[in-house]
Protein backbone atom coordinates (compact mmCIF):
# COMPACT_ATOMS: atom_id res chain seq x y z
CA UNK A 1 0.00 0.00 0.00
CA UNK A 2 1.48 3.45 -0.72
CA UNK A 3 1.78 5.66 2.17
CA UNK A 4 0.65 9.53 1.93
CA UNK A 5 3.50 11.14 0.15
CA UNK A 6 5.01 8.25 -1.28
CA UNK A 7 3.33 8.16 -4.72
CA UNK A 8 4.99 7.44 -7.91
CA UNK A 9 2.91 8.47 -10.61
CA UNK A 10 3.80 8.67 -13.93
CA UNK A 11 2.16 11.27 -16.50
CA UNK A 12 -0.10 9.29 -19.35
CA UNK A 13 1.64 7.85 -22.15
CA UNK A 14 -1.76 9.05 -24.41
CA UNK A 15 -0.80 12.56 -23.47
CA UNK A 16 -0.08 14.85 -26.58
CA UNK A 17 1.83 17.68 -26.68
CA UNK A 18 1.58 20.55 -28.79
CA UNK A 19 3.91 23.05 -27.75
CA UNK A 20 7.56 22.37 -28.90
CA UNK A 21 8.69 23.72 -25.64
CA UNK A 22 12.56 23.36 -26.28
CA UNK A 23 11.99 26.26 -28.89
CA UNK A 24 10.48 28.75 -26.20
CA UNK A 25 14.37 28.74 -24.50
CA UNK A 26 14.92 32.05 -24.26
CA UNK A 27 11.83 33.64 -25.13
CA UNK A 28 10.16 36.26 -23.18
CA UNK A 29 8.34 35.13 -19.83
CA UNK A 30 4.77 36.61 -20.92
CA UNK A 31 5.10 34.49 -24.75
CA UNK A 32 6.14 32.03 -22.83
CA UNK A 33 2.92 31.94 -20.73
CA UNK A 34 0.87 32.24 -23.28
CA UNK A 35 1.69 29.35 -25.10
CA UNK A 36 1.43 27.22 -21.99
CA UNK A 37 -1.83 28.63 -21.35
CA UNK A 38 -3.07 28.40 -24.87
CA UNK A 39 -2.26 24.88 -24.93
CA UNK A 40 -4.85 24.26 -22.45
CA UNK A 41 -7.29 26.37 -24.11
CA UNK A 42 -6.86 24.16 -27.33
CA UNK A 43 -8.00 21.35 -25.12
CA UNK A 44 -11.46 21.28 -26.30
CA UNK A 45 -10.07 20.62 -29.90
CA UNK A 46 -9.83 16.81 -28.26
CA UNK A 47 -13.30 16.16 -27.72
CA UNK A 48 -14.62 18.58 -30.80
CA UNK A 49 -12.53 15.85 -33.20
CA UNK A 50 -13.18 12.38 -31.36
CA UNK A 51 -16.69 13.13 -31.05
CA UNK A 52 -17.21 14.77 -34.74
CA UNK A 53 -15.97 11.32 -35.55
CA UNK A 54 -18.16 9.44 -33.58
CA UNK A 55 -20.96 11.43 -34.37
CA UNK A 56 -20.80 10.84 -38.13
CA UNK A 57 -20.09 7.08 -37.65
CA UNK A 58 -16.33 7.03 -38.34
CA UNK A 59 -14.96 4.78 -35.93
CA UNK A 60 -17.53 2.42 -36.77
CA UNK A 61 -16.84 2.58 -40.16
CA UNK A 62 -12.97 1.90 -39.27
CA UNK A 63 -14.09 -0.98 -37.55
CA UNK A 64 -14.71 -2.90 -40.58
CA UNK A 65 -11.36 -2.18 -41.63
CA UNK A 66 -8.86 0.53 -42.06
CA UNK A 67 -9.67 3.01 -45.00
CA UNK A 68 -8.54 6.04 -47.13
CA UNK A 69 -10.16 9.81 -46.69
CA UNK A 70 -12.22 8.99 -50.33
CA UNK A 71 -13.72 5.94 -48.86
CA UNK A 72 -14.17 6.80 -45.82
CA UNK A 73 -15.74 10.36 -47.18
CA UNK A 74 -17.71 7.70 -49.66
CA UNK A 75 -18.91 5.49 -46.51
CA UNK A 76 -20.10 8.43 -44.58
CA UNK A 77 -21.99 11.20 -47.25
CA UNK A 78 -19.00 13.26 -46.35
CA UNK A 79 -17.22 15.87 -47.74
CA UNK A 80 -13.76 15.05 -48.97
CA UNK A 81 -11.51 17.35 -48.12
CA UNK A 82 -13.04 18.22 -44.43
CA UNK A 83 -13.11 14.17 -43.76
CA UNK A 84 -9.32 14.09 -44.39
CA UNK A 85 -8.91 16.98 -41.78
CA UNK A 86 -11.02 15.24 -39.34
CA UNK A 87 -9.05 11.99 -40.00
CA UNK A 88 -5.39 13.79 -40.09
CA UNK A 89 -6.94 15.40 -36.59
CA UNK A 90 -7.42 11.93 -35.17
CA UNK A 91 -3.97 10.94 -36.01
CA UNK A 92 -2.30 13.90 -34.19
CA UNK A 93 -4.25 12.58 -31.13
CA UNK A 94 -3.27 9.07 -31.55
CA UNK A 95 -7.26 7.52 -31.78
CA UNK A 96 -5.87 6.75 -35.74
CA UNK A 97 -2.60 5.20 -37.09
CA UNK A 98 -1.79 6.67 -40.07
CA UNK A 99 -0.10 4.45 -43.28
CA UNK A 100 -0.16 4.63 -46.69
CA UNK A 101 -2.05 2.49 -49.07
CA UNK A 102 0.22 0.97 -52.08
CA UNK A 103 -1.59 3.96 -54.22
CA UNK A 104 0.32 6.24 -51.68
CA UNK A 105 -2.91 7.87 -50.36
CA UNK A 106 -3.43 8.19 -46.30
CA UNK A 107 -4.74 4.87 -44.97
CA UNK A 108 -6.19 5.47 -41.70
CA UNK A 109 -6.66 2.50 -38.85
CA UNK A 110 -8.32 2.15 -35.60
CA UNK A 111 -6.37 0.26 -33.21
CA UNK A 112 -8.19 -3.31 -32.77
CA UNK A 113 -8.39 -1.79 -28.68
CA UNK A 114 -10.15 0.86 -29.65
CA UNK A 115 -12.96 -0.84 -31.53
CA UNK A 116 -15.03 -1.69 -28.78
CA UNK A 117 -14.59 1.61 -27.01
CA UNK A 118 -16.43 3.41 -29.63
CA UNK A 119 -19.51 0.73 -29.97
CA UNK A 120 -22.14 0.65 -27.51
CA UNK A 121 -21.83 -2.83 -26.71
CA UNK A 122 -18.65 -2.93 -25.57
CA UNK A 123 -17.80 -3.34 -21.53
CA UNK A 124 -15.66 -0.59 -21.58
CA UNK A 125 -17.67 1.70 -24.13
CA UNK A 126 -17.47 5.76 -23.79
CA UNK A 127 -19.95 5.90 -25.73
CA UNK A 128 -22.26 6.48 -23.16
CA UNK A 129 -19.79 9.72 -21.89
CA UNK A 130 -19.94 10.97 -25.79
CA UNK A 131 -23.43 11.11 -25.40
CA UNK A 132 -23.53 12.65 -22.18
CA UNK A 133 -21.24 15.43 -23.54
CA UNK A 134 -23.28 16.05 -26.52
CA UNK A 135 -26.45 16.19 -24.44
CA UNK A 136 -25.00 18.37 -21.48
CA UNK A 137 -21.78 18.76 -20.75
CA UNK A 138 -20.59 20.88 -24.11
CA UNK A 139 -23.25 23.67 -23.04
CA UNK A 140 -22.82 23.68 -19.41
CA UNK A 141 -19.05 24.31 -19.67
CA UNK A 142 -19.97 27.31 -21.23
CA UNK A 143 -21.73 28.77 -18.16
CA UNK A 144 -19.31 28.08 -15.24
CA UNK A 145 -18.62 31.39 -14.61
CA UNK A 146 -22.67 31.82 -13.73
CA UNK A 147 -22.49 28.83 -11.64
CA UNK A 148 -19.29 29.95 -9.78
CA UNK A 149 -21.28 33.18 -9.32
CA UNK A 150 -24.32 31.72 -7.82
CA UNK A 151 -22.97 28.99 -5.76
CA UNK A 152 -25.26 26.46 -8.46
CA UNK A 153 -27.38 26.62 -5.77
CA UNK A 154 -31.26 25.45 -6.09
CA UNK A 155 -34.32 27.93 -5.56
CA UNK A 156 -34.34 27.61 -2.28
CA UNK A 157 -30.47 28.51 -1.84
CA UNK A 158 -29.42 25.11 -0.55
CA UNK A 159 -26.44 23.14 -2.24
CA UNK A 160 -28.10 21.63 -5.31
CA UNK A 161 -27.78 17.75 -5.76
CA UNK A 162 -26.43 16.24 -8.54
CA UNK A 163 -28.81 16.82 -11.40
CA UNK A 164 -28.34 13.74 -13.75
CA UNK A 165 -31.40 12.40 -14.09
CA UNK A 166 -32.21 8.17 -14.59
CA UNK A 167 -32.51 8.79 -18.31
CA UNK A 168 -28.87 10.70 -18.24
CA UNK A 169 -27.73 7.66 -16.03
CA UNK A 170 -29.12 5.28 -18.31
CA UNK A 171 -26.54 6.07 -21.07
CA UNK A 172 -23.83 7.54 -19.06
CA UNK A 173 -22.94 4.44 -16.55
CA UNK A 174 -21.61 1.91 -19.11
CA UNK A 175 -19.43 5.11 -20.03
CA UNK A 176 -17.48 5.03 -16.81
CA UNK A 177 -17.60 0.72 -16.08
CA UNK A 178 -13.61 1.21 -18.07
CA UNK A 179 -12.17 3.06 -14.53
CA UNK A 180 -13.17 -0.44 -13.36
CA UNK A 181 -10.27 -3.00 -13.82
CA UNK A 182 -7.39 -1.09 -11.95
CA UNK A 183 -9.85 -0.23 -9.26
CA UNK A 184 -11.25 -3.48 -8.55
CA UNK A 185 -7.28 -5.30 -8.82
CA UNK A 186 -6.13 -2.48 -5.93
CA UNK A 187 -9.44 -3.42 -3.96
CA UNK A 188 -8.73 -7.28 -3.99
CA UNK A 189 -5.23 -6.56 -3.21
CA UNK A 190 -6.19 -4.54 0.02
CA UNK A 191 -9.11 -6.80 0.80
CA UNK A 192 -6.56 -9.72 0.48
CA UNK A 193 -3.88 -8.23 3.10
CA UNK A 194 -6.73 -7.29 5.55
CA UNK A 195 -7.15 -11.32 5.56
CA UNK A 196 -9.67 -12.39 2.77
CA UNK A 197 -8.95 -15.75 1.56
CA UNK A 198 -9.65 -16.81 -2.11
CA UNK A 199 -12.50 -18.61 -0.90
CA UNK A 200 -14.31 -15.68 1.03
CA UNK A 201 -17.91 -16.26 0.78
CA UNK A 202 -18.99 -12.62 2.39
CA UNK A 203 -21.69 -10.82 1.15
CA UNK A 204 -21.12 -7.98 -1.06
CA UNK A 205 -24.03 -4.37 -1.24
CA UNK A 206 -22.93 -2.45 -4.28
CA UNK A 207 -24.68 0.64 -2.89
CA UNK A 208 -25.73 3.10 -6.69
CA UNK A 209 -24.33 -0.22 -8.35
CA UNK A 210 -25.02 1.31 -11.89
CA UNK A 211 -24.07 -1.23 -14.33
CA UNK A 212 -22.61 -3.58 -11.10
CA UNK A 213 -19.38 -3.61 -12.57
CA UNK A 214 -16.83 -3.44 -9.42
CA UNK A 215 -18.75 -5.79 -7.31
CA UNK A 216 -18.90 -8.03 -10.40
CA UNK A 217 -15.64 -7.70 -11.09
CA UNK A 218 -14.77 -8.62 -7.49
CA UNK A 219 -17.16 -12.13 -7.52
CA UNK A 220 -14.59 -13.17 -10.41
CA UNK A 221 -11.66 -12.03 -7.84
CA UNK A 222 -13.03 -14.15 -4.86
CA UNK A 223 -15.05 -16.98 -6.35
CA UNK A 224 -16.97 -17.90 -3.53
CA UNK A 225 -18.06 -14.09 -2.59
CA UNK A 226 -22.03 -13.05 -3.36
CA UNK A 227 -22.91 -9.62 -4.49
CA UNK A 228 -26.44 -7.09 -4.46
CA UNK A 229 -26.30 -4.56 -6.75
CA UNK A 230 -28.25 -1.66 -5.38
CA UNK A 231 -30.11 0.81 -7.01
CA UNK A 232 -33.22 2.12 -9.76
CA UNK A 233 -34.87 -0.37 -11.73
CA UNK A 234 -34.14 1.38 -14.90
CA UNK A 235 -30.39 1.06 -13.78
CA UNK A 236 -30.93 -2.97 -12.18
CA UNK A 237 -32.18 -4.17 -15.24
CA UNK A 238 -28.34 -2.88 -17.04
CA UNK A 239 -26.73 -4.60 -13.76
CA UNK A 240 -28.41 -8.17 -14.07
CA UNK A 241 -28.02 -8.25 -18.41
CA UNK A 242 -23.95 -7.85 -17.46
CA UNK A 243 -23.86 -10.12 -14.58
CA UNK A 244 -24.73 -12.80 -17.32
CA UNK A 245 -22.27 -11.21 -19.87
CA UNK A 246 -19.40 -11.64 -17.15
CA UNK A 247 -20.97 -15.06 -16.09
CA UNK A 248 -21.48 -14.06 -12.52
CA UNK A 249 -25.17 -13.82 -12.51
CA UNK A 250 -25.26 -16.89 -10.22
CA UNK A 251 -24.43 -15.15 -7.66
CA UNK A 252 -24.92 -11.58 -8.60
CA UNK A 253 -28.86 -10.04 -7.40
CA UNK A 254 -30.10 -6.71 -8.53
CA UNK A 255 -31.90 -5.07 -5.15
CA UNK A 256 -34.58 -2.10 -6.29
CA UNK A 257 -34.17 0.44 -3.85
CA UNK A 258 -33.97 3.71 -3.02
CA UNK A 259 -30.82 4.09 -0.98
CA UNK A 260 -31.90 7.25 1.41
CA UNK A 261 -35.36 5.70 2.05
CA UNK A 262 -35.42 2.05 1.63
CA UNK A 263 -33.73 -0.22 4.06
CA UNK A 264 -30.32 -1.64 3.51
CA UNK A 265 -30.35 -4.64 5.33
CA UNK A 266 -27.94 -5.64 7.75
CA UNK A 267 -24.92 -8.19 8.23
CA UNK A 268 -23.43 -6.27 5.54
CA UNK A 269 -19.54 -7.93 5.06
CA UNK A 270 -18.51 -5.08 2.82
CA UNK A 271 -20.47 -2.12 1.35
CA UNK A 272 -18.75 -0.71 -1.63
CA UNK A 273 -19.44 2.78 -2.79
CA UNK A 274 -18.07 3.69 -6.10
CA UNK A 275 -18.31 7.25 -7.49
CA UNK A 276 -21.04 7.51 -5.25
CA UNK A 277 -20.03 10.07 -2.97
CA UNK A 278 -18.68 12.66 -4.91
CA UNK A 279 -22.57 13.06 -6.13
CA UNK A 280 -23.50 14.36 -2.33
CA UNK A 281 -23.57 17.06 -0.01
CA UNK A 282 -21.72 17.13 3.05
CA UNK A 283 -24.78 16.13 5.31
CA UNK A 284 -25.85 13.48 2.56
CA UNK A 285 -22.04 12.07 2.50
CA UNK A 286 -22.51 11.52 6.32
CA UNK A 287 -25.63 10.30 6.57
CA UNK A 288 -24.82 7.37 3.67
CA UNK A 289 -21.71 6.53 6.49
CA UNK A 290 -24.48 6.39 9.15
CA UNK A 291 -26.64 4.48 7.16
CA UNK A 292 -23.38 1.95 6.33
CA UNK A 293 -22.18 1.60 9.77
CA UNK A 294 -26.27 0.22 11.32
CA UNK A 295 -25.84 -2.03 8.26
CA UNK A 296 -22.10 -3.91 8.72
CA UNK A 297 -21.86 -7.10 10.03
CA UNK A 298 -18.76 -7.66 12.92
CA UNK A 299 -15.97 -7.01 11.35
CA UNK A 300 -17.41 -5.69 8.17
CA UNK A 301 -15.81 -3.11 6.02
CA UNK A 302 -16.93 0.11 4.20
CA UNK A 303 -14.67 0.54 0.70
CA UNK A 304 -15.08 3.71 -1.18
CA UNK A 305 -13.56 4.46 -4.34
CA UNK A 306 -13.89 7.83 -5.31
CA UNK A 307 -12.17 11.19 -5.88
CA UNK A 308 -10.95 11.58 -2.70
CA UNK A 309 -8.44 14.98 -2.54
CA UNK A 310 -5.42 13.87 -0.43
CA UNK A 311 -4.37 16.99 1.23
CA UNK A 312 -0.94 15.32 2.26
CA UNK A 313 0.07 14.11 -1.14
CA UNK A 314 1.40 17.16 -2.93
CA UNK A 315 0.39 19.60 -5.26
CA UNK A 316 1.85 17.46 -8.15
CA UNK A 317 -0.77 14.31 -7.05
CA UNK A 318 -2.26 13.44 -10.23
CA UNK A 319 -4.94 12.23 -8.07
CA UNK A 320 -5.42 15.41 -6.57
CA UNK A 321 -5.17 16.98 -9.87
CA UNK A 322 -8.05 15.24 -11.16
CA UNK A 323 -10.50 15.28 -8.14
CA UNK A 324 -10.25 19.16 -8.62
CA UNK A 325 -10.98 19.39 -12.29
CA UNK A 326 -13.73 17.07 -11.51
CA UNK A 327 -14.67 18.82 -9.10
CA UNK A 328 -15.07 21.63 -11.43
CA UNK A 329 -16.71 19.12 -14.29
CA UNK A 330 -19.27 18.77 -11.67
CA UNK A 331 -20.42 22.46 -10.46
CA UNK A 332 -20.42 23.09 -14.38
CA UNK A 333 -23.14 20.12 -15.16
CA UNK A 334 -24.83 19.30 -11.45
CA UNK A 335 -23.95 18.89 -7.48
CA UNK A 336 -21.54 17.23 -6.09
CA UNK A 337 -18.16 17.38 -5.12
CA UNK A 338 -14.30 16.21 -4.72
CA UNK A 339 -14.00 15.65 -0.66
CA UNK A 340 -10.48 15.66 1.09
CA UNK A 341 -9.77 12.69 3.44
CA UNK A 342 -10.69 14.97 6.35
CA UNK A 343 -13.68 15.17 5.45
CA UNK A 344 -14.05 11.96 5.18
CA UNK A 345 -12.29 11.07 8.34
CA UNK A 346 -14.60 13.30 10.07
CA UNK A 347 -18.04 11.62 8.64
CA UNK A 348 -16.48 8.29 9.33
CA UNK A 349 -15.67 9.26 13.28
CA UNK A 350 -19.22 10.63 13.19
CA UNK A 351 -20.15 7.34 12.23
CA UNK A 352 -18.34 4.83 14.07
CA UNK A 353 -15.98 4.07 11.62
CA UNK A 354 -12.27 4.11 11.16
CA UNK A 355 -10.13 4.90 7.87
CA UNK A 356 -7.57 1.40 7.66
CA UNK A 357 -6.26 2.08 4.68
CA UNK A 358 -5.86 4.03 1.84
CA UNK A 359 -4.93 3.55 -1.90
CA UNK A 360 -4.36 5.30 -5.76
CA UNK A 361 -5.95 4.15 -8.45
CA UNK A 362 -4.91 5.75 -11.54
CA UNK A 363 -7.71 8.16 -11.48
CA UNK A 364 -9.43 7.50 -8.09
CA UNK A 365 -8.69 6.90 -4.46
CA UNK A 366 -9.99 3.70 -2.57
CA UNK A 367 -10.86 4.28 0.87
CA UNK A 368 -11.11 1.41 3.09
CA UNK A 369 -12.95 1.60 6.85
CA UNK A 370 -14.44 -0.41 9.47
CA UNK A 371 -15.94 -0.06 13.00
CA UNK A 372 -13.55 2.19 15.06
C1 LIG B 1 -22.23 7.83 -10.82
S1 LIG B 1 -23.24 6.43 -10.86
C2 LIG B 1 -22.15 5.22 -10.21
C3 LIG B 1 -22.48 3.82 -10.64
C4 LIG B 1 -21.46 2.77 -10.26
N1 LIG B 1 -21.26 2.68 -8.84
C5 LIG B 1 -20.16 3.06 -10.98
O1 LIG B 1 -19.26 3.66 -10.40
O2 LIG B 1 -20.04 2.68 -12.16
C6 LIG B 1 -24.37 6.69 -9.51
C7 LIG B 1 -25.40 5.59 -9.38
O3 LIG B 1 -26.15 5.83 -8.19
C8 LIG B 1 -27.51 5.55 -8.46
N2 LIG B 1 -28.33 6.30 -7.49
C9 LIG B 1 -28.35 7.63 -7.29
N3 LIG B 1 -29.23 7.94 -6.31
C10 LIG B 1 -29.77 6.76 -5.89
C11 LIG B 1 -30.71 6.43 -4.89
N4 LIG B 1 -31.27 7.37 -4.11
N5 LIG B 1 -31.02 5.12 -4.70
C12 LIG B 1 -30.44 4.16 -5.47
N6 LIG B 1 -29.52 4.43 -6.44
C13 LIG B 1 -29.19 5.71 -6.65
C14 LIG B 1 -27.70 6.04 -9.89
O4 LIG B 1 -28.87 5.46 -10.47
C15 LIG B 1 -26.40 5.60 -10.53
O5 LIG B 1 -26.50 4.31 -11.08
Amino acid sequence: MTAPGETTATTSAGFTPLVDTARLTGVEAESQAAHHLYEHLIGLWAPGVIEAAQDLGAFSALTLGPATAVRLAEILGTDLRATRVLMDGLHAYDVVRRSHSADGQALYTLPPELHDVFSPHGLYSLVGKISHDRKLAWNAWRNLAENVRTGARDATGGERVNQISEEDYTSLVRGINFWAPPIVRTLADALRELGWTTGESARVLDVGCGTGIYSQLLLREFPALTASGLDTERITAIASRQAQELDVADRFEVVVKDFWNDDWGTDIELALFVNIFHLQTPESARELLLKSSKSLAQGGLVAIADHIVDDDDGAGSVQNKFSRLFAASMLATGGGDAYTLHDYDQWLADSELRRVALLDTPMHRVLLARRA
